[in-house]
């Protein structure tokens, strides 16, 4: 795989239990920052009321998921939920290659297979908690979206993917929304300057370092 420049081409990856609210937080990243690329997901998932195909997801039957596995198509891929769902490589590395940052909804699963890639020092992980799990229950209820045999399964898994959370660079409890929000966008502007300044940064201190040898204090 290409060596990519590390100062380009963050990586955010959102990951949460089922409910706890990365979707609307990414809505509102991307709409926040309108260079950002959203990695929109190949799913065999049926689509929900409202969920556009290629933009929320990319809609696709069991065999041509597994034909994207198989023809090296996916940068990551996992089955959640009992259903199959991955990210196609080809939108992200095209997104790096043009400087852009990238945003993934994706599970514990995902999130380790591309912090364990070639593209690892790209990535910045957050994972996003619910309050509480009556909250979260709460929540995928009125979302109104899943009957409640989903939400009973979504809710099951809850566990399974909290239990990753201390794998990630940074951790949410999505309590009250904009304070959230306001959280997120603070790693993420904080992210963007420490991977801008890094490139520089050794050879400035080093000339610091020249600079008060030579007595300038
Ligand atoms: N590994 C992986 N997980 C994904 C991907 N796309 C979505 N997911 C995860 O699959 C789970 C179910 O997503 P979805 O069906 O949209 O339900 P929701 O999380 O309740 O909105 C969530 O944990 C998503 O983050 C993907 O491309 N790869
Ligand atoms: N901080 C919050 N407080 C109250 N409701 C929220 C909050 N964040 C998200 N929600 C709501 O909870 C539901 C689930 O959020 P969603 O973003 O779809 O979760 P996820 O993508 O993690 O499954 C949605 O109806 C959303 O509007």
């Amino acid at each position: 795989m290409t060596k990519f420049d590390t100062r380009r081409g963050l990586l955010i990856i959102l990951s949460s239990p089922s409910g706890a609210g990365k979707s609307t937080l990414a809505k509102r990243l991307m709409e926040w920052d309108d260079s950002l690329r959203f990695s929109v997901s190949a799913t065999t998932r049926a689509p929900r009321k409202g969920e556009e195909d290629g933009v929320h997801y990319h809609f696709v039957n069991e065999p041509t998921f597994k034909g994207m596995v198989a023809e090296g198509e996916m940068l990551e891929h996992a089955h959640v939920f009992g259903n199959f769902y991955g990210s196609p490589a080809g939108p992200v590395r095209d997104a790096i290659e043009d400087g852009r940052d990238v945003l993934f909804d994706v599970d514990w699963q995902g999130a380790q297979q591309i912090s364990n890639s070639a593209l690892r020092d790209h990535v910045l992980s957050i994972f996003v908690l619910p309050p509480s799990i009556t909250e979260l229950r709460r929540r995928l209820v009125s979302r109104g979206q899943d009957s409640a045999d989903v939400i009973q399964k979504r809710m099951q898994r809850s566990w399974d993917e909290i239990s990753h959370w201390d794998g990630y660079d940074y951790v949410l409890v999505n309590d009250d929304l904009d304070a959230t929000f306001d959280r997120l966008k603070t790693i993420v502007s904080a992210e963007r300057l420490r991977r801008a300044q890094q490139p520089g940064l050794l050879e400035f201190v080093r000339s610091l370092h020249s600079e008060f040898e030579e007595g300038e204090t």
